[in-house]
């Protein structure tokens, strides 16, 4: 089955199911007593500590679009993003993750916004080394790792790289969750008996942000709500749209301050004793089979294609069945070929059978009289 999303409504707030924070306790007599603070001047203060926040979450949850939705929102920061890719691609990825109608870039990019974003390869680990030379021109880092990532990998090098540590701190872990596919990837076994990533990135995270609530019902988000309790008993659970979040709940959070408990170390270790209470596999309708005979399973699918009759490129979008196109304001070179790039991602791919399959779907059928 396939679905195009419709035209995107206004999103509803999005709602919260956590408890309100407790206000904190402040003597009478302390605050009447003394006199206000004066007003201190806003100066970045060029040694303070950067401080980093990991998004991270399975293929297509929403971390780029969370990323889009903070950089966008009102938050008096310069926040430089890094982009942890898949594929190949790199254009192509790029052009996608962040709106800057369509500009591509290799290196570090200003934002129109004072922001600044780059996009990598490897573990980011260089990226961030590399934007450390601009220190002063950003006070914030948002890391988005790809859908497949061990966070713990990405979180331990803070630790690891102490001249890195001198000049960032980890400030908390985001993990995205799709409502719709969650359950099934949190769910699956991996043939070796460990610890899918999914879960690890559940397990990890000081925020669970459970996205797309749009397109599951309310039964749907309480079954994913408590396996996500029981693989992650401390986090934050917050359901959104789009990943709009309250900014004040994913950034600033100081997770790993010696005083907010539970170090990143302590968090490792619980997560290999926590096990996630398993649901059985979803069925799923699949039809077209690799040349071993195994059914093909596309999790995830970004690519720039070519409409015809339209003059902008176009994004198309897919997270398991569900897919979505977008016009990007960047239109296609008069003079140049149109070149349709697909990434896909998933298991029994076969690159062969996929073109064929697409060069079959969009070649116009000569109807015989
Ligand atoms: N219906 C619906 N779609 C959403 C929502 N949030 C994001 N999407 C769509 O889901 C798709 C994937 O979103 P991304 O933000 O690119 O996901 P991602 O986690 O960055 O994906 P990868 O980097 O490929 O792992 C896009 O087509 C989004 O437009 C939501 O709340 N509801
Ligand atoms: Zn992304």
């Amino acid at each position: 089955m396939l679905r195009i999303s419709g035209p995107r409504e206004e999103e509803e707030e999005e709602q919260e199911e956590e408890e309100e924070d407790c206000p904190e306790l402040v003597p009478i007599d302390l605050q009447q007593q003394q006199p206000p603070p004066p007003q201190k001047e806003e100066k970045p203060d060029p040694f303070a500590k950067i401080p980093v926040t990991i998004i991270t979450g399975y293929l297509g949850a929403g971390k780029t679009t969370l990323l889009n939705y903070i950089l966008t929102e009102q938050h008096n920061k310069r926040i430089a993003v890094i982009l942890n890719e898949f594929g190949e691609g790199s254009a192509l990825e790029k052009s996608l993750a962040i709106s800057q109608g369509g500009d591509l870039f290799e290196e570090w990019l200003e934002l129109r916004n004072g922001c600044l974003c780059c996009s990598v390869k490897d573990n980011g680990l260089k990226a961030i080394e590399n934007l450390m030379q601009k220190k002063g021109k950003f006070d914030y880092i948002l890391l988005e790792t790809t859908g497949l990532a061990d966070p713990g990998a990405v979180a331990s090098m803070f630790w690891v790289d102490a001249e890195l540590g001198s000049d960032i701190y980890l400030d908390g872990i985001v993990s995205v969750v799709d409502s719709k596919y969650g359950l099934r990837h949190l769910t699956e076994e991996k043939p070796d008996g460990l610890i899918n990533e999914a879960v690890r990135q559940v397990a990890l995270a000081d925020i669970i942000i459970i996205n797309k609530t749009d397109l599951v019902a309310e039964e749907e988000l309480i079954k994913i709500r408590t396996i996500i309790r029981s693989i992650n008993g401390l986090g934050k659970i917050l359901d959104t749209q789009r990943s709009r979040v309250d900014l004040s709940k994913v950034l600033d959070l100081h997770s790993f301050d010696s005083l907010s408990g539970i170090s990143l170390q302590k968090k490792l270790q619980h997560m290999q004793t926590t096990q996630p209470h398993l649901d059985k596999n979803l069925l799923w309708e699949k039809t077209v089979k690799n040349k071993a005979d195994n059914t093909m399973e596309v999790i995830r699918l970004k690519g720039l294609v070519s409409i015809k009759d339209k003059p902008h490129q176009v994004i198309v979008q897919a997270v398991h069945e569900l897919y979505d196109l977008e016009e990007t304001p960047v239109k296609w070179k008069e003079d140049t070929e149109r070149t349709n790039r697909l990434v896909l991602i998933g298991r029994n791919l076969d690159k062969e059978i996929l073109k064929h399959l697409f060069i079959d779907t969009v070649t116009e059928k000569q109807v015989s009289s």
